[in-house]
Protein backbone atom coordinates (compact mmCIF):
# COMPACT_ATOMS: atom_id res chain seq x y z
CA UNK A 1 0.00 0.00 0.00
CA UNK A 2 1.38 3.28 -0.65
CA UNK A 3 1.59 6.06 2.47
CA UNK A 4 -1.26 8.06 1.35
CA UNK A 5 -3.47 4.38 0.62
CA UNK A 6 -2.55 3.65 4.46
CA UNK A 7 -3.66 7.08 5.92
CA UNK A 8 -7.76 6.43 3.96
CA UNK A 9 -7.18 3.12 5.32
CA UNK A 10 -6.98 4.46 8.68
CA UNK A 11 -9.74 7.49 7.88
CA UNK A 12 -12.01 4.73 7.34
CA UNK A 13 -11.41 2.91 10.30
CA UNK A 14 -11.37 5.90 12.32
CA UNK A 15 -15.06 6.75 11.36
CA UNK A 16 -15.70 3.25 12.39
CA UNK A 17 -14.26 4.08 15.92
CA UNK A 18 -16.27 7.08 15.84
CA UNK A 19 -19.80 5.58 15.08
CA UNK A 20 -18.72 2.81 17.61
CA UNK A 21 -17.81 4.71 20.04
CA UNK A 22 -21.13 6.79 19.89
CA UNK A 23 -23.66 3.68 20.20
CA UNK A 24 -21.27 2.01 22.47
CA UNK A 25 -19.96 -0.72 19.46
CA UNK A 26 -17.39 -2.54 19.49
CA UNK A 27 -13.91 -1.28 21.05
CA UNK A 28 -11.58 -0.22 18.50
CA UNK A 29 -9.23 -3.05 18.56
CA UNK A 30 -11.51 -5.06 17.35
CA UNK A 31 -12.40 -2.92 14.61
CA UNK A 32 -8.92 -2.75 13.30
CA UNK A 33 -8.71 -6.37 13.46
CA UNK A 34 -11.85 -6.85 11.09
CA UNK A 35 -10.83 -4.08 8.89
CA UNK A 36 -7.45 -5.94 8.74
CA UNK A 37 -9.69 -9.45 7.89
CA UNK A 38 -11.69 -7.93 5.38
CA UNK A 39 -8.80 -6.24 3.04
CA UNK A 40 -6.03 -9.05 3.35
CA UNK A 41 -3.71 -7.53 0.93
CA UNK A 42 -2.86 -5.41 3.71
CA UNK A 43 1.16 -6.73 4.40
CA UNK A 44 2.53 -6.61 8.10
CA UNK A 45 4.05 -3.08 7.49
CA UNK A 46 0.57 -1.61 6.01
CA UNK A 47 -0.78 -3.12 9.04
CA UNK A 48 1.58 -1.51 11.75
CA UNK A 49 2.02 1.88 9.94
CA UNK A 50 -2.29 1.63 10.12
CA UNK A 51 -2.52 0.64 13.34
CA UNK A 52 -0.59 3.61 14.48
CA UNK A 53 -2.14 6.15 12.40
CA UNK A 54 -5.37 5.14 14.14
CA UNK A 55 -4.17 5.43 17.60
CA UNK A 56 -1.82 8.38 17.13
CA UNK A 57 -5.56 10.04 15.48
CA UNK A 58 -7.10 8.88 18.37
CA UNK A 59 -4.66 10.24 21.17
CA UNK A 60 -4.43 13.44 19.08
CA UNK A 61 -8.25 14.44 19.53
CA UNK A 62 -9.72 15.44 22.95
CA UNK A 63 -13.63 15.50 22.19
CA UNK A 64 -15.40 12.86 19.52
CA UNK A 65 -14.23 14.10 16.21
CA UNK A 66 -17.26 14.65 13.34
CA UNK A 67 -15.62 11.92 11.07
CA UNK A 68 -12.30 10.12 10.54
CA UNK A 69 -11.33 12.39 8.20
CA UNK A 70 -11.55 15.54 10.19
CA UNK A 71 -9.43 13.20 13.14
CA UNK A 72 -6.44 12.54 11.09
CA UNK A 73 -6.26 16.63 10.24
CA UNK A 74 -6.33 17.29 13.63
CA UNK A 75 -3.54 14.79 14.35
CA UNK A 76 -2.13 16.40 11.11
CA UNK A 77 -1.64 19.29 13.04
CA UNK A 78 1.26 17.35 15.33
CA UNK A 79 2.50 15.92 11.95
CA UNK A 80 2.80 18.39 9.29
CA UNK A 81 4.30 15.49 6.99
CA UNK A 82 0.93 13.82 7.10
CA UNK A 83 -0.25 16.82 5.23
CA UNK A 84 1.61 15.33 2.25
CA UNK A 85 -0.50 11.99 2.01
CA UNK A 86 -3.61 13.96 1.19
CA UNK A 87 -2.89 14.28 -2.34
CA UNK A 88 -5.83 12.85 -4.24
CA UNK A 89 -3.59 9.76 -5.50
CA UNK A 90 -5.59 6.53 -6.29
CA UNK A 91 -6.55 5.07 -3.23
CA UNK A 92 -5.49 8.18 -1.16
CA UNK A 93 -7.52 10.85 0.70
CA UNK A 94 -8.66 14.07 -1.18
CA UNK A 95 -6.59 17.04 -1.09
CA UNK A 96 -7.52 18.94 1.84
CA UNK A 97 -9.93 22.23 0.98
CA UNK A 98 -9.80 25.16 2.51
CA UNK A 99 -12.19 25.26 6.03
CA UNK A 100 -12.07 22.12 6.14
CA UNK A 101 -13.31 20.73 9.94
CA UNK A 102 -10.28 20.27 12.08
CA UNK A 103 -10.99 17.91 14.95
CA UNK A 104 -10.18 19.19 18.72
CA UNK A 105 -6.81 18.87 20.43
CA UNK A 106 -6.78 18.33 23.67
CA UNK A 107 -6.96 15.82 26.33
CA UNK A 108 -10.93 14.31 26.80
CA UNK A 109 -13.89 16.03 26.16
CA UNK A 110 -14.08 18.61 27.80
CA UNK A 111 -16.82 17.65 30.93
CA UNK A 112 -14.25 15.20 31.31
CA UNK A 113 -11.18 17.52 31.45
CA UNK A 114 -13.15 19.94 33.95
CA UNK A 115 -13.60 16.69 36.20
CA UNK A 116 -9.31 15.52 36.33
CA UNK A 117 -8.77 19.56 37.18
CA UNK A 118 -11.45 18.91 39.83
CA UNK A 119 -9.98 15.67 40.66
CA UNK A 120 -6.92 17.41 41.02
CA UNK A 121 -5.02 16.08 38.27
CA UNK A 122 -2.18 17.87 36.72
CA UNK A 123 -1.80 18.66 33.49
CA UNK A 124 1.22 16.36 32.96
CA UNK A 125 -0.13 13.54 34.71
CA UNK A 126 -3.59 14.28 32.63
CA UNK A 127 -1.18 13.91 29.03
CA UNK A 128 0.58 11.09 30.71
CA UNK A 129 -2.98 9.35 30.82
CA UNK A 130 -2.44 9.40 26.82
CA UNK A 131 1.05 7.89 26.75
CA UNK A 132 2.10 4.00 25.74
CA UNK A 133 1.80 1.67 28.31
CA UNK A 134 4.83 -0.74 28.48
CA UNK A 135 4.01 -4.40 28.88
CA UNK A 136 4.43 -5.58 32.53
CA UNK A 137 4.27 -8.84 33.57
CA UNK A 138 3.98 -11.12 37.18
CA UNK A 139 6.02 -13.57 37.95
CA UNK A 140 3.34 -16.61 39.32
CA UNK A 141 4.89 -17.69 42.17
CA UNK A 142 2.50 -20.63 42.34
CA UNK A 143 4.30 -21.94 40.00
CA UNK A 144 7.94 -20.43 40.20
CA UNK A 145 8.48 -20.21 43.70
CA UNK A 146 11.19 -18.13 44.97
CA UNK A 147 14.46 -19.64 43.82
CA UNK A 148 13.78 -21.67 41.09
CA UNK A 149 14.43 -21.07 37.22
CA UNK A 150 12.26 -19.84 34.34
CA UNK A 151 11.99 -16.35 34.96
CA UNK A 152 12.32 -15.13 31.50
CA UNK A 153 14.86 -12.90 30.68
CA UNK A 154 15.85 -8.75 29.68
CA UNK A 155 12.89 -7.82 31.86
CA UNK A 156 13.26 -4.73 33.96
CA UNK A 157 12.84 -5.00 37.45
CA UNK A 158 10.23 -3.18 38.84
CA UNK A 159 9.66 -2.56 42.63
CA UNK A 160 7.58 -5.23 43.75
CA UNK A 161 9.69 -8.27 43.44
CA UNK A 162 7.33 -10.36 41.11
CA UNK A 163 7.14 -7.92 38.57
CA UNK A 164 8.75 -7.44 35.53
CA UNK A 165 8.66 -4.58 32.46
CA UNK A 166 9.26 -5.37 28.92
CA UNK A 167 8.73 -3.15 25.95
CA UNK A 168 5.32 -2.55 24.59
CA UNK A 169 4.08 -4.50 21.68
CA UNK A 170 6.47 -7.52 23.34
CA UNK A 171 4.67 -10.90 22.46
CA UNK A 172 4.54 -12.07 25.83
CA UNK A 173 1.89 -14.70 24.88
CA UNK A 174 3.70 -16.73 22.09
CA UNK A 175 6.51 -17.71 25.01
CA UNK A 176 6.59 -20.94 26.83
CA UNK A 177 6.74 -19.37 29.68
CA UNK A 178 3.28 -17.62 29.33
CA UNK A 179 1.86 -21.37 28.18
CA UNK A 180 2.94 -23.13 30.89
CA UNK A 181 1.42 -20.16 33.57
CA UNK A 182 4.37 -19.30 34.96
CA UNK A 183 4.46 -15.29 34.48
CA UNK A 184 0.81 -13.54 33.91
CA UNK A 185 0.52 -9.93 32.15
CA UNK A 186 -0.65 -7.61 34.42
CA UNK A 187 0.27 -3.85 34.56
CA UNK A 188 2.69 -2.70 37.91
CA UNK A 189 -0.62 -0.77 38.94
CA UNK A 190 -2.95 -3.97 39.08
CA UNK A 191 -0.10 -5.98 40.90
CA UNK A 192 -0.03 -3.07 43.33
CA UNK A 193 -3.68 -3.42 43.86
CA UNK A 194 -3.35 -6.57 44.81
CA UNK A 195 -0.53 -6.24 46.94
CA UNK A 196 -2.60 -3.55 49.15
CA UNK A 197 -5.27 -6.20 50.08
CA UNK A 198 -2.66 -8.09 52.04
CA UNK A 199 -4.19 -11.92 51.82
CA UNK A 200 -1.92 -14.32 53.02
CA UNK A 201 -2.06 -17.96 52.90
CA UNK A 202 -5.21 -19.57 54.78
CA UNK A 203 -7.13 -16.80 54.45
CA UNK A 204 -11.06 -16.43 53.19
CA UNK A 205 -10.75 -13.57 50.61
CA UNK A 206 -13.43 -12.50 47.84
CA UNK A 207 -12.89 -10.54 44.98
CA UNK A 208 -15.98 -9.11 44.37
CA UNK A 209 -15.75 -7.93 40.73
CA UNK A 210 -13.45 -10.39 39.61
CA UNK A 211 -14.11 -10.08 36.06
CA UNK A 212 -12.15 -12.62 34.03
CA UNK A 213 -9.93 -12.91 36.82
CA UNK A 214 -6.56 -10.83 36.77
CA UNK A 215 -6.90 -9.83 39.76
CA UNK A 216 -7.87 -12.95 41.06
CA UNK A 217 -4.79 -15.02 39.87
CA UNK A 218 -2.75 -12.78 42.09
CA UNK A 219 -4.60 -12.96 45.13
CA UNK A 220 -4.54 -16.54 44.79
CA UNK A 221 -0.58 -16.42 44.47
CA UNK A 222 -0.35 -14.38 47.37
CA UNK A 223 -2.38 -16.86 49.32
CA UNK A 224 0.41 -19.57 48.38
CA UNK A 225 -2.79 -21.39 47.26
CA UNK A 226 -4.15 -22.08 51.06
CA UNK A 227 -7.35 -20.89 51.91
CA UNK A 228 -10.97 -19.48 50.03
CA UNK A 229 -10.75 -17.41 47.35
CA UNK A 230 -14.18 -16.40 45.71
CA UNK A 231 -14.08 -14.52 42.60
CA UNK A 232 -17.88 -12.98 41.90
CA UNK A 233 -19.16 -11.00 39.20
CA UNK A 234 -22.13 -10.20 37.46
CA UNK A 235 -21.12 -10.46 34.06
CA UNK A 236 -20.99 -14.40 32.91
CA UNK A 237 -18.78 -13.93 29.67
CA UNK A 238 -15.86 -12.07 31.44
CA UNK A 239 -16.12 -14.59 34.44
CA UNK A 240 -16.52 -17.93 32.06
CA UNK A 241 -12.24 -16.78 31.12
CA UNK A 242 -11.46 -17.44 34.39
CA UNK A 243 -11.41 -21.24 34.81
CA UNK A 244 -9.35 -21.79 32.39
CA UNK A 245 -6.79 -19.21 33.24
CA UNK A 246 -6.81 -20.33 36.40
CA UNK A 247 -6.14 -23.89 35.33
CA UNK A 248 -2.97 -22.60 33.64
CA UNK A 249 -1.66 -20.37 36.72
CA UNK A 250 -2.27 -23.68 39.39
CA UNK A 251 -4.63 -21.05 40.80
CA UNK A 252 -6.52 -24.28 42.38
CA UNK A 253 -8.56 -22.51 45.18
CA UNK A 254 -10.30 -19.74 42.97
CA UNK A 255 -14.17 -20.60 42.83
CA UNK A 256 -16.23 -18.73 41.07
CA UNK A 257 -19.68 -17.35 41.62
CA UNK A 258 -22.68 -15.62 38.64
CA UNK A 259 -23.90 -12.73 40.77
CA UNK A 260 -27.42 -11.79 39.27
CA UNK A 261 -27.26 -7.58 38.95
CA UNK A 262 -28.93 -6.26 41.91
CA UNK A 263 -29.00 -9.50 43.81
CA UNK A 264 -25.59 -9.57 44.69
CA UNK A 265 -26.31 -9.61 48.51
CA UNK A 266 -28.27 -12.59 48.31
CA UNK A 267 -25.91 -15.04 46.47
CA UNK A 268 -23.44 -14.01 48.70
CA UNK A 269 -25.65 -14.06 52.35
CA UNK A 270 -23.38 -16.80 53.20
CA UNK A 271 -20.81 -14.74 53.46
CA UNK A 272 -22.28 -12.42 56.05
CA UNK A 273 -19.17 -11.05 58.09
CA UNK A 274 -17.30 -14.15 57.43
CA UNK A 275 -14.69 -12.97 54.63
CA UNK A 276 -10.70 -11.81 56.02
CA UNK A 277 -10.72 -9.37 52.80
CA UNK A 278 -12.96 -8.64 50.14
CA UNK A 279 -11.26 -6.65 47.16
CA UNK A 280 -13.55 -4.30 45.42
CA UNK A 281 -11.83 -3.51 41.63
CA UNK A 282 -15.52 -1.92 41.04
CA UNK A 283 -16.21 -1.11 37.43
CA UNK A 284 -15.53 2.48 36.54
CA UNK A 285 -15.22 4.99 33.95
CA UNK A 286 -11.78 3.80 33.30
CA UNK A 287 -9.99 7.08 33.05
CA UNK A 288 -7.10 5.54 34.16
CA UNK A 289 -6.95 2.95 31.38
CA UNK A 290 -6.56 5.48 28.16
CA UNK A 291 -2.99 4.40 27.92
CA UNK A 292 -4.44 1.46 26.31
CA UNK A 293 -8.07 2.48 25.47
CA UNK A 294 -7.73 6.02 24.31
CA UNK A 295 -11.09 6.11 22.70
CA UNK A 296 -12.68 4.78 25.77
CA UNK A 297 -12.62 8.62 26.79
CA UNK A 298 -15.23 9.50 23.58
CA UNK A 299 -17.36 6.44 25.20
CA UNK A 300 -18.28 7.44 28.48
CA UNK A 301 -20.91 9.97 29.29
CA UNK A 302 -22.03 12.12 32.24
CA UNK A 303 -25.36 9.55 32.63
CA UNK A 304 -22.98 6.60 32.50
CA UNK A 305 -19.95 8.28 35.04
CA UNK A 306 -23.39 9.13 36.84
CA UNK A 307 -24.68 5.22 37.13
CA UNK A 308 -21.31 3.72 37.82
CA UNK A 309 -20.62 6.28 40.94
CA UNK A 310 -24.05 4.71 42.32
CA UNK A 311 -22.80 0.92 41.58
CA UNK A 312 -19.52 1.45 43.32
CA UNK A 313 -21.34 2.95 46.12
CA UNK A 314 -23.33 -0.13 46.95
CA UNK A 315 -20.49 -2.63 45.71
CA UNK A 316 -18.13 -0.92 48.84
CA UNK A 317 -20.97 -1.01 51.39
CA UNK A 318 -22.43 -4.84 50.50
CA UNK A 319 -18.36 -5.64 50.83
CA UNK A 320 -18.26 -4.05 53.55
CA UNK A 321 -21.01 -6.73 55.23
CA UNK A 322 -19.29 -9.53 54.20
CA UNK A 323 -15.79 -8.90 56.25
CA UNK A 324 -14.99 -10.11 59.78
CA UNK A 325 -14.28 -7.91 62.44
CA UNK A 326 -10.91 -6.91 62.15
CA UNK A 327 -11.25 -7.86 57.76
CA UNK A 328 -10.55 -5.22 55.62
CA UNK A 329 -11.88 -4.02 52.33
CA UNK A 330 -10.06 -2.98 49.45
CA UNK A 331 -11.56 -0.53 46.80
CA UNK A 332 -9.89 -0.27 43.81
CA UNK A 333 -10.75 1.81 40.48
CA UNK A 334 -8.57 2.40 37.46
CA UNK A 335 -9.93 6.11 37.19
CA UNK A 336 -8.19 9.02 38.27
CA UNK A 337 -11.57 11.13 39.09
CA UNK A 338 -12.33 12.05 42.81
CA UNK A 339 -15.98 11.02 42.43
CA UNK A 340 -14.70 7.46 42.14
CA UNK A 341 -11.77 7.17 44.21
CA UNK A 342 -11.66 9.35 46.92
CA UNK A 343 -14.99 10.62 47.62
CA UNK A 344 -16.63 7.34 47.68
CA UNK A 345 -14.24 6.15 50.63
CA UNK A 346 -14.44 9.38 52.43
CA UNK A 347 -18.30 9.42 52.19
CA UNK A 348 -18.16 5.81 53.55
CA UNK A 349 -16.06 6.69 56.50
CA UNK A 350 -18.11 9.43 57.18
CA UNK A 351 -21.72 7.13 57.31
CA UNK A 352 -19.48 4.64 59.45
CA UNK A 353 -17.21 6.18 61.92
CA UNK A 354 -16.07 3.01 63.49
CA UNK A 355 -14.10 1.99 60.39
CA UNK A 356 -11.31 2.88 59.44
CA UNK A 357 -8.49 3.94 56.98
CA UNK A 358 -5.84 0.91 57.09
CA UNK A 359 -3.66 1.63 54.32
CA UNK A 360 -1.29 -1.12 53.25
CA UNK A 361 2.45 0.42 52.56
CA UNK A 362 2.89 0.46 48.85
CA UNK A 363 6.14 0.87 47.74
CA UNK A 364 4.56 3.27 44.87
CA UNK A 365 1.50 5.83 44.58
CA UNK A 366 0.86 9.29 46.06
CA UNK A 367 -1.10 9.72 49.18
CA UNK A 368 -4.57 10.66 48.26
CA UNK A 369 -7.77 11.16 50.71
CA UNK A 370 -7.60 7.86 52.71
CA UNK A 371 -5.54 5.82 49.85
CA UNK A 372 -2.97 6.44 47.06
CA UNK A 373 -3.13 7.14 43.10
CA UNK A 374 -1.16 5.81 40.41
CA UNK A 375 -0.49 7.92 37.85
CA UNK A 376 1.28 6.95 34.43
CA UNK A 377 3.83 10.03 33.85
CA UNK A 378 4.82 9.56 38.02
CA UNK A 379 4.45 5.66 38.47
CA UNK A 380 4.70 4.21 35.09
CA UNK A 381 1.46 2.07 35.94
CA UNK A 382 -2.07 2.52 34.55
CA UNK A 383 -3.81 5.31 36.61
CA UNK A 384 -5.17 3.86 39.69
CA UNK A 385 -7.19 4.89 43.12
CA UNK A 386 -6.53 2.02 45.56
CA UNK A 387 -7.61 2.27 49.85
CA UNK A 388 -8.00 0.23 52.06
CA UNK A 389 -10.56 0.37 55.03
CA UNK A 390 -11.11 -1.98 58.11
CA UNK A 391 -13.61 -3.42 60.08
CA UNK A 392 -13.29 -2.58 63.90
C1 LIG B 1 -12.56 -3.25 36.63
S1 LIG B 1 -13.45 -4.62 36.10
C2 LIG B 1 -12.71 -5.94 37.00
C3 LIG B 1 -11.38 -6.40 36.45
C4 LIG B 1 -10.84 -7.61 37.14
N1 LIG B 1 -10.88 -7.52 38.58
C5 LIG B 1 -9.41 -7.89 36.71
O1 LIG B 1 -8.47 -7.69 37.50
O2 LIG B 1 -9.23 -8.31 35.55
C6 LIG B 1 -14.96 -4.41 36.92
C7 LIG B 1 -15.84 -5.64 36.92
O3 LIG B 1 -17.00 -5.35 37.69
C8 LIG B 1 -18.03 -6.15 37.20
N2 LIG B 1 -19.32 -5.69 37.75
C9 LIG B 1 -20.12 -4.71 37.27
N3 LIG B 1 -21.20 -4.59 38.07
C10 LIG B 1 -21.05 -5.50 39.06
C11 LIG B 1 -21.85 -5.88 40.18
N4 LIG B 1 -23.00 -5.27 40.44
N5 LIG B 1 -21.41 -6.85 41.00
C12 LIG B 1 -20.22 -7.47 40.76
N6 LIG B 1 -19.44 -7.17 39.70
C13 LIG B 1 -19.85 -6.20 38.86
C14 LIG B 1 -17.87 -6.05 35.70
O4 LIG B 1 -18.52 -7.10 35.05
C15 LIG B 1 -16.35 -6.08 35.55
O5 LIG B 1 -15.90 -7.39 35.28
Amino acid sequence: MTPSARVQAAIEILDGIITAARGQGPPADRLIAQWFKDHRFAGSKDKRAIRELVYDAIRACGPVPSSGRAAMLGLAEEQADLRDRFDGSNYGPAAIEEDESVAAGGIAPEWLENLLIASTVGEDEAKGLLARAPLDTRINRVKLPAGSDGIPEGGEALPLPDALRFPAGTQVMTWEAWSAGLIEVQDLGSQLACAAVGAAPGDSVIDLCAGAGGKTLALAAAMANDGTLVAADTDRRRLSQLPPRAERAGARIAETLLLDPGQEAQALESWQGRADHVLVDAPCSGTGTWRRNPEARWRITPKELEKLVQVQARLLRLAATLVKSGGHVTYVTCSLLDDEGKNQIDAFLAENPDWRADMAELPLGTPHGAGVRLFPSTHGTDGFFIARIGRP
